[in-house]
């Protein structure tokens, strides 16, 4: 578990980052969400040291991290920076060595562990450990950087715009493959992204940051349908349909759902969103899907009239 409290940065006259207090519960990604120069990266920096706070304290699963040496802190926080870092004279495998060295890990255990993370991110070690990261190509590179991160499987791991390098199309790829790795299922993260879609995605909270200070905090369906501000209206104003629309799940919306007597061949589960629903409606050209609860094994009906009908009623009463 991460607490912050009160936490500030001042770059001479410039308040960065001014008395924000949150907490990280073990096992929870929390997002930090917002423009350009609203204090995300300065807010993660202070967590490993790489950045000193001016005034307030962290504390990581109850130990002052300022009572700590950095260098030792570090070692103990994966860490993925925007800029992926990567050692340039370093290989693939050495590049993801070099933590678990300083930790005095043998060579055995080293090499077991780089090789099943490279597979699960599609690197295998015998095409790509001894490739330098000017042989890889953007994705790859940030793949390699995850993997260091992960290496040493300490349970935080802090992450600045991960997926940022990359195109829109590998980032969604990589994003997917990311979410999916067992490693991260019982870490304790905390995401910089500007991407809203990515927030939802990956956070299980968001705290959406304006001029140095948490504006709200909450998951997908609290900043959309409870917004705490005009601010947080109107930052997701663009998307807000698509957003909305993912954010409900057809079990949000259970209740409005027409029975099924029949049982259409498209099928999506009720933990699914409103808005793969209206995918798989258009992709397969269909008038009806099933939607099956996971509960209780009963089926519904959505169609697109139904689905539109229920989501607007739903959002009056959120
Ligand atoms: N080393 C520094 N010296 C002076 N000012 C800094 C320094 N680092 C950051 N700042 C300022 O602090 C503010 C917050 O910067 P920060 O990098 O935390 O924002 P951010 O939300 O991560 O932005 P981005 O999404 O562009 O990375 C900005 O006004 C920035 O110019």
């Amino acid at each position: 578990m991460i607490v912050a409290e009160k936490l500030s940065k001042n770059f001479n006259d410039i308040q960065a980052v001014a008395d924000i207090s949150f907490t990280v519960k073990e096992g929870e990604t929390m997002v930090l969400l917002g423009t350009s120069g609203c204090g995300k990266t300065t807010t993660l920096k202070m967590i490993n040291r790489l950045i000193e706070a001016t005034s307030g304290s962290i504390s990581i699963n109850g130990q002052d991290i300022f009572q700590q040496q950095p260098e030792i802190l570090r070692r103990t926080i994966g860490y993925v920076s925007q800029n992926n870092g990567l050692f340039p004279h370093y290989t693939v495998s050495e590049n993801i060595a070099v933590v678990p060295r300083l930790l005095g890990w043998d060579k055995v255990k080293i090499r077991e562990h780089a090789e099943k993370l490279l597979d699960q991110l599609k690197l295998p070690v015998a095409e790509f450990g001894d490739k330098y990261p000017d042989e890889l190509s953007g994705g790859q590179k940030q793949r390699v950087t995850v993997a260091r991160a992960l290496i040493s499987d300490s349970p935080v791991l802090l992450m600045d715009e991960p997926f940022g390098a990359l195109d829109p199309v590998t980032r969604a790829a990589v994003r997917k493959e990311f979410v999916n790795l067992p490693e991260l299922k019982k870490k304790t993260i905390i995401l910089v992204t500007h991407d809203v879609q990515e927030a939802f995605e990956m956070g299980d909270r968001i705290c959406l940051m304006d001029k140095g200070r948490i504006v709200q905090s909450g998951d997908a369906k609290d900043l959309l349908f409870r917004p705490a501000n005009d601010f947080v209206r109107s930052f997701f104003e663009n998307q807000r349909l698509y957003l909305e629309l993912t954010a409900l799940k057809f079990e949000d919306i259970w209740h409005l759902l027409p029975v099924s007597d029949s049982m259409p061949d498209n099928v999506l589960e009720s933990n699914q969103s409103l808005w793969q629903g209206m995918e798989l409606l258009s992709q397969r050209n269909v008038k009806e899907i099933a939607i099956k609860n996971l509960q209780n094994g009963e089926v519904r009906i959505g169609t697109q009239s139904s689905i539109q009908t229920a989501f607007n009623q739903i959002k009056n009463n959120i």
